[in-house]
């Protein structure tokens, strides 16, 4: 974020602040007015028990504004009231007396002071070093820092191959002149260059030491142990195994797309703090959708589709616990973290209400720090639980039944709008004399290296899935046949031309794709069973290479295939 951006930020929150101390300069004298009134009846216990809520409300919210001697004291008269309001009705009314004496109204009148005191000196808690997140795209970029010319140029041509855009430096002066704005890329340097490289990470809060792997021609164990002590993401010694590399890259930059960002709902009543929540969680890179009227958690959840969802306590007349509950009513919701952010200290109401559906409590107040770092910890968390669930853990690709999932989805979209997408079946050849030559260890490698280059090579629109152990569903929305020929043929010809080494010997696998366009066919199980037959079509004409459906339906084979 801009510096002008975080001003903003700094200045809203102030606003914020000035509106929270307006509020609760009336609400005081109304409060104070009323609890003075309270006769030993039952109007009394009335304004009792809403002088309680009021009272929990504001020691809940104020250390968030700033206002920590003035929420310490709030929260010492709410604990005051709380026997009242836990006792049995009988007990309630004798109760009054001695709980409304003259030190609860000393205190209570006490409040406004400290108000106006913290008002003067406290600061805004904003986030000092806010860090937007956002930028996965930017990691298919390398930045290859290797003094030696030969070696640069063919780790930057293998790398390519991998989809990647290399971009080489022979040193690291020449590195920073060319970055001049400092985008988040993955770097790959020399170990030698270790020395220069620490101080430019100290000044450039784009470049990351865990994006960082080094090649070393030195593999000796204090070099490598030297190599994890400055934080880096990876370590290579040369003669470098490219496959290894490119997977490695990848590995790192879905690390990080995992950490940045997250998508965190706020449901909280009261305004001012949840519009602070708001400016501060997306001041820490995260998306963030708050609302302040319960009754639309359903709608927004579906709208806004959160990594986890903060939800306050009380919220009269609603529970968080029973909307938390609610919340689970619907499968679809049943994994979703729900994380109490409440100024309930009670330790045994935080445990049942974390055992009513929710999954872990967060006690207000919290600084903005630690909020951030909370919430993001849990998405990150929520995001890597989410993908376990659905994707295949070799190459990060959706598992079998939810690219089915998707591909009905895509069918229908084409259905409903009249629109043209393909689905291609990709199968590796030979596969099985692979594993058994090299081993399966190797096989993985190879598996793994046609994952990353379809996410590499394909648009972000396109859906990728492992079908089966060897086979790859790819969906092409918005592509139609001549398209979707042209986009597969590369991914062959690119994939074909990528070396793998094993034992000392190098060798190189190719794919058989076959492609069918969604709309000719009466379901999305039908097109897919053709683009499968397609499939098996090339491997019996040569493998290595693409076949449509439909030509192959012109020249007479696969008569067999089910268009309904
Ligand atoms: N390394 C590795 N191998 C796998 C995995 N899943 C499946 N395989 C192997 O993939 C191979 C598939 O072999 P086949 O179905 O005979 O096909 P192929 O050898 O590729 O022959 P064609 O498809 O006719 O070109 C088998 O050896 C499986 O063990 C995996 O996750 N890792």
């Amino acid at each position: 974020m801009s510096n002008g951006g975080y001003q903003d930020v700094v200045a809203k929150l102030e606003t914020l602040k000035s509106q929270f101390v307006a509020r609760v300069i009336a609400e005081l004298d109304l409060n104070i007015g009323r609890l003075r009134t309270a006769g030993p009846d039952e109007p009394g216990l009335a304004i009792v028990r809403d002088g309680h809520d009021w009272l929990h409300r504001l020691a809940g919210s104020a250390g968030t504004f700033g206002f920590t001697a003035f929420g310490e004291t709030a929260r010492a008269l709410e604990l005051c009231l709380q026997p009242v309001v836990d006792s049995e009705r009988a007990d309630q009314q004798a109760m009054l007396a001695q709980v409304l004496d003259v030190n609860f109204f000393t205190r209570l009148d006490s409040l406004k002071s400290l108000l106006a005191a913290d008002a003067g000196d406290s600061a805004i808690p904003v986030l000092q070093n806010s860090v937007t997140a956002t930028v996965p795209e930017a990691l298919l970029r390398v930045d290859l820092l290797e003094p030696d010319p030969a070696l640069s140029r063919e780790l930057a041509d293998s790398l390519s191959r991998y989809g990647y855009e290399v971009v080489a430096f022979d040193s690291v002066p020449a590195f920073l002149a060319s970055n001049p704005s400092g985008g988040i890329t993955t770097i790959i340097a020399n170990i030698e260059l270790q020395d220069e490289l620490q101080p430019v990470f100290d000044h450039q809060r784009q470049l990351h030491r865990e994006l960082v792997i080094y090649l070393s021609r030195d593999d000796s164990f204090d070099v490598r142990y030297c190599a994890a002590v400055t934080g880096a993401g990876g370590f290579f010694p040369l003669p470098v195994d490219v496959p290894a590399l490119a997977d490695r890259i990848e590995q790192l930059s879905q690390e990080w797309e995992e950490s940045a960002g997250g998508r965190v709902m706020v449901v909280e009543d009261d305004e001012e703090l949840a519009e602070h929540y708001r400016l501060v969680l997306d001041q820490g890179g995260l998306s963030v959708s708050t609302i302040t009227r319960p009754a639309e958690v359903m709608t927004q959840l579906a709208e806004f589709r959160p990594d986890i969802l903060l939800m306050d306590i009380n919220m009269a007349p609603y529970s968080g616990v029973s909307l938390a509950r609610m919340v689970r009513f619907q499968p679809e919701w049943l994994g979703l973290p729900i994380v109490y952010l409440s100024s309930e200290q009670n330790r045994d109401t935080q445990i049942s209400a974390v055992a009513q559906g929710g999954d872990d409590f967060i006690e207000k107040p919290i600084s903005d720090e630690r909020l951030v770092s909370v919430v993001k910890a849990r998405c990150v968390r929520a995001r890597q639980l989410a993908k376990l669930a659905s994707r295949d853990s070799l190459t990060g690709l959706m598992k079998h039944s939810l690219i089915k999932q998707e591909l009905a989805k895509e069918y229908s979209r084409c259905q409903r709008y009249s629109q043209v997408a393909a689905v291609a079946m990709l199968d590796l050849d030979h596969f099985k004399s692979v594993n058994d030559t090299y081993g399966h260890a190797t096989g993985d490698t190879v598996i793994r290296s046609l994952a990353n280059l379809l996410r590499h090579r394909l648009r972000k629109s396109d859906i990728i899935g492992r079908y089966g152990g060897e086979e790859f569903v790819v969906i092409l929305p918005d592509c139609d046949e001549v398209q979707a020929e042209r986009i597969l043929q590369d991914v062959c010809d690119q994939f074909s031309g990528l070396v793998f080494s094993s034992q000392n010997t190098e060798f190189e696998v190719t794919l058989s794709a076959g492609i069918a366009i969604l709309g000719e066919f009466g379901s999305a199980e039908a097109a897919l069973n053709a683009a499968d037959e397609a499939m098996y079509h090339r491997k019996n004409h040569g493998r290595n290479g693409v076949t449509l459906y439909s030509s192959m339906r012109q020249t007479g084979a696969g008569e067999g295939v089910a268009s309904g």
